[in-house]
């Protein structure tokens, strides 16, 4: 591998990130600047001019998308033949390197060879189950902040017997939810996201022997995105890397934006300190963006007290202004982003340079059926993912349960799904009788038939349930992956299920459980699960990257995703939506400093996303989690300054016009002209001859079947059918 080949396409700074002599290195620098690149050319380096084994680096990621993109990009670099070098290599997040880890030491980590993830909604239902099972009432104890206290105690490496409570009766509480939660877990073979972590920390801690070998391997240790990291991860990574070890971190403080979930930005100070010798480089060109989103980007950032301070500079071209379009609601902000994107692909774009953010994942749905309605494709981002839907997580309990019938939080969900007749007052017994034997839910179940404490319709509903469980096990042991799931989704009776249900989302959800059996169909284990049996990979497999792998995966789409993740990412075009106080910041964190400057970062990740061109909206009023709410334009829009910006004054109109695909067909002429002809627009004050004056909220349809909502002032809301309404505009 010639030198100049791994340092081509990198500035100075870059190429002494890159060829520095081993050694531990901090490359912190702003967004958009290479840190990605310069952590994909270190690794190349490595294997091509130190002669460095792949057996010998471990690069950590932060999303398994990351890894795959970083994977593809040293393929690139050294060429993807499987005699290549770089097969061997361990990159992967920490979640998935852990999961690595625990799978090949399960004995020394104490857990069962075919340990299942929980992931976060099964823990939930399982904390759920935990505080019924205290007789504890669930709106007092919150199982989201029950999550949160366990989650955040083993983030921060602590077991129940390293808490002091120091006599509080809440905190005595939480800690024996946690002891409980935890010896249920480990009673059945389950392990939530927090505990991979955990247990591969102690993996090291209890073994050396173990951590022994993975030192001497492990020379070279890589991570991005090193600003959030939490307690535990730095510890982990602290104790891989000994003394002899090279650790090169690349972050950004600006970006820090998991705080509320335990990372700690103070991490990369610390790292100076705990690792020898430590030597920073900053990185200072920006290649990513307009010089008009980036000098906007900085001054946003430039609020925050609490930074180490660095500068980004970008030769490149000033582009177009910022456009902020204050929209009057949220259908109205759907619309005018499907409009925008409209006009990016007539203008010769591809939906797949295209990125909507938003803070809260439930913003998702109004945007969905805006692009659905207009035939744009989208793919969603880490939110509602394909693993996590409801017809999938079922699908997938009876899976997980083929393979594991202690697995609780499975039972719970199918033992009555699709319904069999076994009511709440059946499960209570089997819960209890669980509860006081110390069984698992499945053990408890056959008691009770057995021992005749159900009888009649409930003991065969439940009967009925098990030897179908064991029917499943037996008849499709053998059969290769994607015909078992297909009977498992067949014969359990979900798929009759959601056929019945005769409507679109039960037509889509039957295509989900299809795209499921495909997915099986494509699956291949990686090195780490080989060994496994396919249906126990493919279930860790599923509740591991959920989200990551999505349908229809060569189809240009817009994508949509959180703010949160999108970070690292880049698009030529990004609209952030709901930019208002109370949304974004949200109504929490504004009133605390230290949570609005990690909101004050989300804003600043955001918009460093945008390569050429960037919308920010807000609107009015807003309907989500079925309230209304009003809100002003957020804080955040009037801390960047007004050379950068543009304001978009245009308002959606409401068209009476035919679908835009059959319009351009037919009759051209008719859109414009109709168009213009209604005049109304979201937001507009209008006169009814018999309800009076007030605002259109809304519309649906078109053409002659045109309806728009309208909210009287004194009659209330009402739909109307437009061409017979006789609406005057004010
Ligand atoms: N020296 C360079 N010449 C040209 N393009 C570059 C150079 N360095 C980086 N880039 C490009 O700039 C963009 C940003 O790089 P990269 O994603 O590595 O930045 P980053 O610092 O990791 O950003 P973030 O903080 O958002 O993760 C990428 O498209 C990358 O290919
Ligand atoms: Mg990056």
């Amino acid at each position: 591998m010639e030198i100049e080949t791994l340092l081509d396409g990198l500035n100075d700074k870059q190429r002494e990130a890159v060829a520095a002599p081993l050694e531990n290195l901090l490359v912190l620098a702003g967004a958009g600047s290479g840190k990605t690149r310069v952590l994909v050319h270190r690794i190349a380096w490595l294997l091509g001019v130190e002669r460095a084994s792949p057996y010998s680096i471990l690069a950590v990621t932060f999303t398994n998308k990351a890894a795959a993109e970083m994977r593809g990009r040293i393929e690139a670099l050294l060429g993807s033949d499987p005699g290549s070098q770089h097969r061997g290599l361990w990159m992967g997040t920490f979640h998935g390197i852990a999961h690595r880890l625990l799978r090949a030491h399960h004995l020394d980590a104490n857990l069962p060879a075919d340990f299942q993830i929980l992931d976060s909604d099964d823990q939930l239902r399982l904390i759920k189950r935990v505080i019924r099972g205290q007789n504890l009432d669930e709106k007092q104890w919150l199982p989201r902040s029950v999550a949160g206290f366990i989650n955040g105690k083993k983030d921060d490496g602590l077991r129940p017997r390293d808490i002091d409570t120091l006599g509080d009766p809440v905190a005595k509480t939480y800690l024996r939810l946690y002891q409980i939660y935890q010896e249920t877990c480990d009673r059945a073979g389950l392990v939530d996201f927090a505990e991979l972590l955990l247990r591969a920390h102690e993996l090291w801690l209890h073994k050396p022997h173990i951590l022994q070998h993975y030192q001497q391997r492990f020379a070279h240790i890589l991570v991005d995105e090193f600003q959030d990291t939490n307690a535990i991860q730095y510890a982990w990574i602290r104790l891989l890397a000994g003394d002899r070890n090279h650790v090169m971190i690349v972050g950004d403080d600006d970006q820090s934006i998991y705080g509320w979930r335990g990372a700690k930005v103070e991490n990369i100070s610390r790292f100076l300190s705990d690792f020898q010798g430590a030597r920073t480089i900053r990185l200072e060109q920006n290649y990513r963006s307009t010089a008009t989103i980036l000098s906007a980007a900085n001054l946003l950032i430039a609020n925050n007290a609490e930074r180490l301070g660095k500068e980004l500079w970008t030769d490149g071209a000033e582009g177009e202004p910022i456009s902020i379009y204050a929209a009057f609601n949220e259908l109205d902000e759907a619309r005018f982003v499907v409009g925008r994107l409209k006009a990016w692909k007539d203008e010769g774009g591809t939906l797949d340079e295209c990125a909507i953010l938003y803070r809260n994942n439930a913003q998702s749905r109004v945007l969905e059926e805006a692009l659905m309605q207009e035939r744009l494709a989208y793919r969603i981002y880490g939110g509602l993912r394909f693993f996590e839907r409801q017809e999938i997580k079922d699908a997938m309990a009876y899976l997980r349960l083929l393979g594991n019938r202690g697995d609780d939080a499975s039972f719970e969900r199918v033992v009555n799904t699709p319904t069999r007749g076994i009511g709440e007052r059946t499960l209570g017994l089997i819960r209890e009788a669980a509860r006081d034997q110390g069984l698992n839910l499945w053990q408890a179940a056959i008691a009770l038939c057995e021992r005749k404490v159900l009888a009649g319709r409930a003991a065969s509903a439940v009967s009925q349930f098990i030897n179908l469980v064991n029917l499943l096990e037996r008849d499709t042991d053998e059969l290769p992956l994607h015909v078992q799931i297909d009977r498992v989704v067949r014969q359990s009776g979900l798929w009759g299920l959601y056929e019945a249900e005769k409507s679109e989302k039960g037509q889509s959800r039957i295509e989900n459980l299809e795209e499921l059996v495909n997915a099986a169909r494509t699956f291949s284990p990686d090195e780490a699960m080989a060994d496994l049996p396919p249906l126990t990979a493919f279930v860790a497999h599923a509740a591991l990257e959920a989200g990551e792998s999505q349908a229809d995966e060569f189809e240009p789409a817009v994508q949509l995703m959180t703010l949160h993740s999108a970070k690292g990412l880049e698009f030529p075009l990004v609209f952030m939506v709901g930019v208002e106080e109370g949304m974004f910041p949200s109504q929490i964190s504004a009133e605390e400093s230290g949570r609005l400057e990690e909101e004050r970062r989300l804003c600043y990740v955001g918009m460093t996303r945008a390569m050429r061109k960037l919308y920010m909206t807000h609107a009015e009023s807003r309907r989500l989690y079925g309230k209304e709410m009003y809100h002003r334009p957020s804080r955040f829009l009037k801390e960047l300054p007004s050379e950068c910006l543009e304001e978009v004054r245009l308002r959606t109109q409401v068209s009476w016009a035919q679908p835009v695909a059959e319009q351009s067909r037919f009759n051209p002429r008719l859109t414009q002209e109709s168009f213009n002809d209604t005049g109304l627009r979201l937001g507009q004050r209008v006169r009814h001859a018999k309800f009076g004056e007030g605002v259109v909220l809304n519309y649906e349809g078109s053409g002659p079947q045109c309806r728009v909502q309208v909210n009287f002032d004194e009659a209330g809301s009402k739909w109307l059918v437009a061409s017979y309404a006789r609406l005057e505009a004010l």
